[in-house]
């Protein structure tokens, strides 16, 4: 029997902005049914290379894979979702109208009253999208980038900016993801929160991956995983 595709594979990507490489001959892999975190100072790349994998930005050269598959026509075919760190696009709509919108561009979407229960958003239900706070905003693109039941979703600091409360119900809710064999790459500045959630963690830098491994094979030496994320990244603060 032939085995599971990756769920991401990126292969020699190269992505150049405003006349500089941002994403450095980049490889990396994420396997199936699990969850990878992306780490990597302010600046290191690590959007650049989400907004590369959901077809947001077309990579100068390089191939992205998704369940072996080219990555746009998983994208198409609405086999991955995504939670972007902010957007301002919704602007007026609320949420759950704007849940209702995104369950409708999905053939098979979630039921949206059980995943919204699940969020809190019947708590802010009727306030604009513009007005909600920013980890209320957190919350309902989340759920945006579920309710497509997604094969692989991609977290860009899913919680950032959310009290402890939010964020462990959106620990669990990754662990219940992973449960049902969905498979996660996230995005996290917290060090407890790539430790609790990743299986596989590939600190980038540069644009370039920097090291990988799971969290006890990294902090193996007795270090932190702070600590070795620190010695591992460079201290200057990018443009
Ligand atoms: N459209 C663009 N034009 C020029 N430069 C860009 C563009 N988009 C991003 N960059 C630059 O690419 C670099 C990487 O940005 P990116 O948002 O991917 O970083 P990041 O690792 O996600 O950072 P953070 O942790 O702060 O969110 C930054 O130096 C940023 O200024």
């Amino acid at each position: 029997m032939l085995d599971s595709p990756d769920a991401l594979e990126i292969d020699d990507l190269v992505v150049r902005l405003g006349g500089r490489t941002i994403i450095d001959s980049l490889s990396l892999r994420a396997e199936p049914g699990r969850v990878t975190a992306l780490l990597g100072p302010n600046g290191a790349g690590k959007t650049t290379l989400i907004r590369c994998c959901t077809g947001i930005l077309t990579p100068d050269a390089g191939a992205i894979r998704i369940m072996g598959d080219d990555a746009a026509a998983a994208c198409q075919q609405g086999r991955v979702g995504m939670m972007p760190q902010t957007t301002g696009a919704w602007s007026g709509v609320r949420p759950l109208e704007l849940l209702r919108y995104l369950a409708s561009l999905h053939a098979h979407p979630l039921p949206i009253e059980p995943l919204a229960e699940r969020l809190g958003l019947h708590e802010f239900a009727s306030t604009p999208y513009r007005r909600l706070s920013g980890g209320q905003q957190q919350a309902v693109n989340l759920a945006g980038a579920l309710v497509g039941r997604p094969e692989l979703v991609f977290l860009d600091e899913p919680t950032a900016g959310m009290d402890p409360h939010s964020r462990r119900s959106v620990w669990s809710l990754v662990h219940d993801l992973r449960a049902a064999g969905v498979s996660v790459l996230l995005t996290t500045h917290l060090m407890d929160e790539a430790a609790e959630l990743a299986d596989r963690i590939w600190i980038i830098d540069h644009g370039r991956i920097a090291l990988s491994g799971t969290v006890e094979e990294l902090t193996a030496d007795g270090r932190s995983l702070e600590d070795v994320f620190l010695a591992n990244t460079d201290s200057r603060m990018r443009p």
